[in-house]
């Protein structure tokens, strides 16, 4: 999975001088960079939604309709509780067992259970990464793309964000590109890195 001479360019300004790009895939890739860099342009790239800024010839990518996009500013219906919103995830596309999946039984016990009646707009910054986190998993796709998913996730939730993450890709042969701040999060984790 490539991006043959990407740039990015906004009038004058070039954010990304031309230059090839590889991904991994069946693995987890991680895209790190300064804020400003162009992480989530690359991002929307891949996604088919990006502007005419970015350019690039894609290689051997999934199509548009098997990529699951995490925002990083995340938009859902602030109306719909926990419950309905996974809800929601599972009626989008295959509907993982999530009893056949630990990780995300455990994550469902032990972080959305409590929180399942709750409006999705009541929620902490955080909760709302999870849930969007957790919906996204239960997806049936090839590529999934996240951006920055454990910003205002507490230290003691990241972990098991990660690894439901990862199971993506250990358990279940899915590829992962993820945009992250913190490598130091993923010590133990073997990942292709991408700087930007
Ligand atoms: N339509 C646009 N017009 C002008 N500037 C833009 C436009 N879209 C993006 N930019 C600029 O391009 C740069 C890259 O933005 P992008 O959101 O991709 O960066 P990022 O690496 O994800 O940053 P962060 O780490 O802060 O999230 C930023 O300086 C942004 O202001």
């Amino acid at each position: 999975m490539e991006i043959q001479n990407y740039v990015f360019q906004i009038g004058k300004r070039q954010i990304v001088a031309p230059r090839n790009i590889t991904f991994l895939p069946g693995k987890l890739n991680i895209i790190t960079g300064a804020n400003g860099s162009g992480k989530s342009s690359l991002l929307d790239f891949i996604a088919g939604v990006g502007s005419s800024a970015t350019n690039g010839k894609k290689i051997d990518w999934p199509h548009t309709r098997t990529i699951a996009y995490q925002l990083q500013k995340t938009h859902f219906f602030p109306n719909l509780t926990v419950a309905q919103t996974i809800r929601l995830f599972r009626s989008l596309s295959y509907d993982v067992d999530t009893t056949e999946q630990p990780l995300l039984e455990a994550a469902k016990v032990a972080i959305l259970d409590p929180i399942a009646s709750t409006p999705m707009g009541r929620l902490s910054g955080g909760e709302q990464q999870m849930v969007l986190t957790y919906g996204h998993c239960l997806l049936d796709k090839e590529l999934y793309l996240f951006d920055e998913p454990m910003s205002g996730v507490d230290s003691a939730h990241v972990e098991v964000m990660l690894q439901l993450i990862n199971q993506l890709v250990t358990a279940r042969g899915k590829t992962v590109v993820m945009v992250t701040h913190h490598l130091e999060q993923l010590e133990g984790m073997t990942f292709h890195h991408v700087a930007l």
